[in-house]
């Protein structure tokens, strides 16, 4: 079993401890974090108005003595599942050891303490966009959303006629950005894989970009019932002496619909924009159908398809219980846990819910290959096919595909 955290200290087998951060480490670890992420430092101006989105709850820091060396911070929130249900989970957003202390075991034990410590807060789940995709499998993560980049070109883009459209578009002041698009996010984000974003959250990753100091436009789409999808984006221009012709590149960088004549509506406008050469738009849902929605496909291409939210189940049965499953007959999954023993174990997965099993397993895998079944972004044929999951029987394998499988595919759709 994982140590439990005790008395701030723990970690006393390597040359450093690991334990909570305490208020007046807030700035230390924060730097930290950056210039192992090859930020810029944050300037005094700029941590006085920003600290308050780097709180010292849920952070643990690895101290050669009073000096930080690591740091795993992380911020409550919650996450839809398949089926509509919504669980609390541990939204892990910053993870970095200084760069002379590399290699030697620090960010293991961070992720040993804040994973007990989130097991022991009865979150679970836990989650995260990964810098690099080879960090965290051995932590039980597992890549469970995809997300494609796109690059439109403009002005040759065009939206066929018969896509649905209704309703406006209008833009934003940057007060009105900071007011408004908080509630519309949260009444409007229901897709398996959507993360609430908490208070804390805004005024870095919005408020920044798009309020009065920031330099994004935001704009909402209105239809028969009120407004239904907002874009944030910004735009960078390419024009120069040797290219006066050039238009600029329109960002996407923040964009959410509930329907697709919202999405069609918000796409409309961005292919409008006058002076723009290109839209580009990273990590957008694997399943958005924008290149079916133009005359000509090609003019919508698909640059990269990536990891984007990865997921740690840290209370299996929990986890498992929390989603629906589509028709078919049960199958018996035997999990392995080596950071949380307490997961390992067999679970009967049926459409009528999961459950603890004593009956022998038709799929053998691990936790972080059951991060990437969760949301549906894999099939279980997939993972058979990729050595992650071991089954006997392709029959059960089949049912497992039935069982997990979603209409939409899972998205994120936050940055943190
Ligand atoms: C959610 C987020 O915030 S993502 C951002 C993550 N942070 C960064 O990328 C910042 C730059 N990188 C770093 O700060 C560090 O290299 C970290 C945090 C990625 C790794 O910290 P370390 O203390 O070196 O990790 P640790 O020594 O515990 O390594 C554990 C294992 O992972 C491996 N590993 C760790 N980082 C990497 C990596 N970047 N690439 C490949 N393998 C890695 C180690 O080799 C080791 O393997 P082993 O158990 O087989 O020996």
């Amino acid at each position: 079993m994982p140590r439990p955290v005790a008395d701030g200290k723990i970690g006393s087998m390597t040359a450093f401890d690991v334990r909570p951060v305490t208020e007046d480490e807030r700035r230390s670890t924060f730097d930290l974090l950056g210039r192992s992420l090859h930020s810029n430092r944050v300037s005094d101006e700029l941590w006085s108005r920003f600290g308050v989105s780097w709180p010292a709850a849920h952070k643990f820091g690895a101290f050669d003595g009073d000096t930080p060396i690591g740091i795993a911070s992380s911020f409550d929130t919650d996450i839809t599942v398949p089926g509509g249900g919504v669980l609390p989970a541990a939204a892990v957003d910053g993870v970095g050891v200084r760069a002379d202390r590399t290699r030697r075991g620090v960010l293991t034990e961070l992720m040993r303490v804040q994973l007990a410590d989130v097991a022991a807060r009865g979150l679970p789940l836990a989650v995260l966009h990964a810098s690099e995709p080879t960090i965290y499998g051995r932590f039980g993560y597992g890549s469970a959303a995809l997300g494609k980049t796109i690059r439109v070109a403009r002005p040759a883009a065009r939206l066929h006629d018969r896509v649905p459209l209704a309703g406006e578009v209008r833009m934003l002041t940057p007060d009105e950005a900071v007011k408004e698009i908080p509630g519309l996010y949260h009444r409007i984000a229901r897709r398996p894989g959507m993360i609430g974003r908490p208070p804390l959250w805004w005024p870095v990753m919005h408020d920044r970009l798009a309020g009065p100091d920031g330099d994004h436009v935001v704009a909402v789409h209105s239809g028969p019932d009120g407004d239904d999808g907002f874009v944030v984006y910004e735009t960078v221009s390419r024009r120069s002496l040797e290219a006066p012709d050039e238009g600029a590149v329109l960002q996407v960088r923040d964009l959410h619909a509930d329907s697709p004549v919202a999405r069609a509506g918000l796409w409309r406008f961005l292919l409008s924009v006058d002076l723009v050469s290109a839209v580009h738009a990273r990590h957008r849902p694997v399943d958005e159908p924008l290149s079916a929605m133009l005359t000509d496909h090609r003019h919508a291409a698909t640059l990269a398809v990536e990891d984007d939210l990865w997921l740690r189940p840290v209370d299996v049965a929990a986890a498992l219980a929390a989603r629906t499953y589509r028709a078919a007959d049960p199958v018996v999954l035997a999990v392995t846990d080596r950071l949380l023993p307490a997961n390992t174990g067999h679970y009967e997965v049926g459409p009528d819910g999961a459950r603890r099993t004593g009956a022998a397993a038709d799929l053998t895998l691990d936790v972080d290959t059951l991060g990437m079944l969760y949301l549906g972004e894999w099939s279980a044929t997939a993972l058979v096919q990729a050595g992650r999951v071991q089954a006997g029987d392709p029959a059960a394998v089949a049912r497992a595909d039935e069982l997990f499988t979603t209409i939409a595919a899972p998205w994120c759709g936050t940055h943190f």
